[in-house]
């Protein structure tokens, strides 16, 4: 891996805290197949180009262990030699990633957040760092951190759904690191303006900004999908690793140094009596919309 970081303790915590079933705050329950299999890596008919799909039903969300699972699965790409980029996709029909678990945050088990949090961080520095080229095939939505995983790749295809940050949404804002990407690839004004908003983009309007590369129909996704991987491995690894450094690196190290300070302070945020008021309202509004 290009930034090696360590994570051994929070991830180890996260092994001992794992539940795979369990009843949400507002009384829906969440059950799936385990987890080793929400996150599967195929071969493509170029040993060089591999495919990572998410296949976390209902909505890919990134719990302690779907992060944990997202970031396994990186590593052992990266750890056989012949695998030089990484197509990042989604098994679901409509969703990519609803970004984090919000069974995670609300009315959080006080001794896992941290956990968590770090199995979040980590899954960054996993792929925002890769030695990789990463392809994100976004096929559905990617609010939030489902956006996160988006930004984190070298180069978004996108075929329907929405994208961005919507935190303020939710009564919050995206930690910084995360907003920073968004600012990284779309521009100070432009983040400003639908960090504040909550906005979700579509894909034309995602294209227009910057935040995605290229719409593609939803039948070619996955050509398109190995087309452009073929072009980024035909870059020299060397070169494409120097730039990603140049381009990534800082804002990694940063995070890397402040790693323990980020955590706390998510959790105390987390813990406001307000911001967890907030997100029971989202959420349940979340889990009516349907009725
Ligand atoms: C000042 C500095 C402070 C620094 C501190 C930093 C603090 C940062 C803290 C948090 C950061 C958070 C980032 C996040 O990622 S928060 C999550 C944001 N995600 C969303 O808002 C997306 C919510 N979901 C949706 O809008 C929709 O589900 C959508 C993705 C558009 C798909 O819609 P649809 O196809 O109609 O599917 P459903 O809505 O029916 O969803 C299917 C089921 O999945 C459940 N679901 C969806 N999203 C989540 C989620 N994020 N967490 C948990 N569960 C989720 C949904 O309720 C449905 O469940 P069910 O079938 O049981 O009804």
């Amino acid at each position: 891996m290009m930034f090696q970081q360590s994570s051994r303790s929070l991830l180890d915590a996260s092994k001992k805290s794992s539940s795979f079933r369990w009843t949400s705050s507002v009384g829906r329950t969440f059950s799936s197949r385990s987890p080793q299999d929400w996150v599967t890596t195929e071969e493509t008919d170029d040993p060089s180009i591999a495919i990572l799909k998410m296949n976390r039903a209902p909505a890919n969300t990134l719990s302690l262990e779907m992060c944990t699972e997202i970031s396994k699965a990186i590593k052992e790409l990266e750890s056989n030699k012949k695998t030089q980029a990484v197509i990042l996709t989604s098994s679901l029909p409509t969703i990519f990633s609803a970004g984090l678990d919000l069974t995670e945050l609300h009315n959080p088990d006080k001794d896992r957040l941290p956990a968590f949090w770090g199995a979040f961080q980590q899954l960054y520095f996993d792929l925002y760092g890769s030695r990789l080229a990463t392809i994100g095939a976004i096929n559905g939505h990617a609010p939030a951190a489902g956006c996160m995983l988006a930004l984190s790749c070298d180069y978004r295809i996108m075929s329907k759904g929405n994208i961005g940050l919507n935190e303020s949404k939710l009564g919050i804002c995206a930690p910084p690191w995360l907003g920073q990407q968004f600012i990284d690839t779309i521009g100070l004004r432009k983040a400003e303006l639908a960090l504040n908003m909550g906005t979700l983009f579509d894909t034309k309007a995602a294209l227009d900004i910057g935040l995605i590369d290229e719409i593609v129909g939803e039948d070619d996704v996955m050509d398109v999908a190995k087309t452009r991987a073929s072009q980024w491995v035909a870059i020299p690894a060397p070169a494409r690793v120097a730039c990603k450094e140049l381009t990534r690196g800082r804002q990694l190290n940063e995070l890397k140094e402040n790693r323990k300070q980020d955590v706390d302070h998510f959790c105390s945020f987390v813990n406001q009596e307000a911001m967890q008021r907030n997100l029971g309202f989202y959420f349940e509004q979340l889990a009516k919309r349907k009725k």
